[in-house]
């Protein structure tokens, strides 16, 4: 691609890279450790936190009793829950603290992250690599920070909802029906 191609053209041309390097069995592997009747929590820090709720949003439409962690109506987690926590950098305090206390509490904890030897991927059952530029690295991307991982997660986790929609026999109007009917 040319530099004075569109920079919209630019960016999709990323994210299809970034797209092209992911293994679909990651996403198939985190579909199989979310079970039907599963409760699922999300966790994440600034713009890895907007993925984490919108993953957490969807799963509702699909029929999950899901939850965002952090939130004042966020209740205990048990043995056999799911968290799937996003962090590009695997690094980052909060999120990596939540998937450690998670799992020590027997807890399901699915990484989405752009680096495989991270801590977040040591303290996850399955990681889902997501091999997008993050903050602070040179090169990669002509993106700001880490808005090529954001994407990327982005289109990531509504493939596996769709998956999990699709295991799960609930179709779009299904979802449609869970969706808010008062905003
Ligand atoms: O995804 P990570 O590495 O945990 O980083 C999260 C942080 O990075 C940012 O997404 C910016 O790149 C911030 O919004 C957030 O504070």
């Amino acid at each position: 691609m040319t530099d004075n191609a569109r920079i919209l053209d630019q960016i999709v041309e990323e994210i299809e890279g970034v797209i092209a390097k992911m293994d679909e069995h990651d996403l198939e592997a985190a579909r199989d450790l979310i079970a039907r009747n599963d409760r699922v929590y999300a966790t994440g820090e600034g713009r890895s936190g907007f993925q984490a709720r919108s993953f957490a949003m969807r799963m509702m439409h699909i029929g999950y009793t899901s939850y965002m962690m952090g939130e004042t109506i966020c209740p205990s987690m048990h043995e056999g829950d799911v968290l799937l926590a996003i962090s590009g950098s695997g690094k980052t305090r909060k999120t990596v603290e939540d998937a450690e206390a998670a799992r020590k509490l027997g807890v399901k904890v699915i990484a989405v992250t752009s680096k495989p030897e991270s801590p977040l991927a040591a303290a996850a059952d399955a990681v889902i690599l997501v091999p997008g530029r993050v903050k602070g690295e040179a090169g990669g991307s002509i993106q700001l920070l880490s808005s090529l991982f954001d994407q990327s997660v982005h289109i990531a986790l509504d493939a596996l909802c769709l998956m999990i929609s699709r295991r799960d026999h609930v179709s779009d109007a299904q979802a449609n029906a869970n969706h808010a009917n008062v905003e």
